[in-house]
């Protein structure tokens, strides 16, 4: 594991009377992307604002490369870059411009300002833009120049609020691309409601729900979080339903079609082992067996508390 960029300590904020968060803690290391996740009101928008330095929180800490946020908010957004579901961009100003004024408030040096603009230009792929005015850019070569102000200052760690939202097929491929690359050396938090953009290109996954962190580990763990229950079998020469429902502790043998069958087991590590050892020894004809996984849909409703069981 790399060195820890972002650390939240015992972090909680109420807005009025109720707690929107609640006795949060994790770790963010230097590189990778790290997708946080959670339902509509879960307490995402409250944590990401804190986080960078936007909202004070009620209780707890926040330390970015070390440096207490709250203490000493100035020198730690150093090291942030944020790019809010709505980009902050003036679209009056060329992509060149904006990215100066960006550098220029995020206090740096002068004579550093020219190599960096140059850089966050060629990194996002808009150097052929910088004389254009931002109005007449495309969406997904504005989300671009928004990601651009993110990491003009080459911050340690990067922001990104649903950063494809209202993007084609096409541009959310780009921008996917383009903070996998950002990610190789910085560390990207990542809000997004699509999970299928979680599996593209998270490495870790936090999940949020009721103001409480309800998941926290890689993009493997979440996957395998709900062990399997169910397999699907397929023999051509099949013997009689209860012969395969007497192989071992099973839930319920489904007859699905002709020598199909969806077998319900509680947790057996060894079960599919069992069925293709039977299968050989009585020449059952195996053609195909199938473990039926969650999908990343079913695990997140089960960890915001919306099913108890997938069955
Ligand atoms: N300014 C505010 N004043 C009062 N309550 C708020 C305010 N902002 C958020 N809340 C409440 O705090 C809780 C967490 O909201 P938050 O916006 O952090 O959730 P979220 O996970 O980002 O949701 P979404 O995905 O809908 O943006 C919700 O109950 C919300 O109603």
């Amino acid at each position: 594991m790399g060195n820890s960029i972002v650390k939240v300590c015992n972090l909680s904020h109420r807005y009025s009377v109720q707690w929107a968060i609640r006795n949060i803690n994790f770790e963010i290391t230097e590189n990778g992307v790290v997708g946080l996740l959670g339902s509509n009101g879960a307490g995402k928008s409250t944590t990401m604002n804190i986080i960078c330095g936007v909202l004070n929180q009620t209780e707890g800490d926040v330390f970015i490369n070390g440096i207490n946020l709250r203490e000493n908010p100035v020198e730690a957004k150093k090291y942030i870059g944020f790019l809010p579901q709505q980009p902050p961009l003036y679209m009056d100003l060329t992509v060149e411009e904006y990215l100066r004024h960006s550098a220029f408030l995020r206090l740096m040096p002068a004579e550093e300002v020219d190599v960096a603009v140059n850089q966050a230009l060629e990194r996002c792929s808009i150097v052929h833009f910088r004389e254009r005015l931002i109005k007449n850019l495309s969406g997904g070569y504005q989300q671009r120049v928004g990601i651009a102000q993110a990491i003009v200052h080459n911050p340690k760690f990067v922001v990104l609020d649903e950063p494809t939202n209202g993007l084609d097929p096409n541009q959310i491929v780009d921008i996917r691309n383009l903070i996998r690359e950002i990610a190789v050396d910085h560390a990207v938090l990542l809000s997004t409601h699509i999970l299928s953009e979680v599996q593209a290109i998270c490495d870790e996954i936090k999940m949020i729900e009721n103001g409480k962190l309800v998941f926290s580990g890689s993009m493997e763990e979440f996957d395998n979080y709900v062990a399997p229950e169910s397999f699907v079998i397929e023999l051509g020469n099949a013997p009689n339903k209860s012969v395969l429902l007497s192989l071992c502790e099973n839930e319920g043998v489904e007859l699905l079609g002709e020598g199909r069958f969806r077998i319900y087991f509680k947790e057996d590590p060894g079960i599919t082992e069992k069925y293709i050892e039977a299968s050989v020894f009585n020449a059952w004809d195996l053609k195909d067996l199938i473990v039926e996984r969650c999908s990343l849909d079913e695990i997140f409703a089960q960890l915001s508390g919306k099913t108890k069981n997938r069955k």
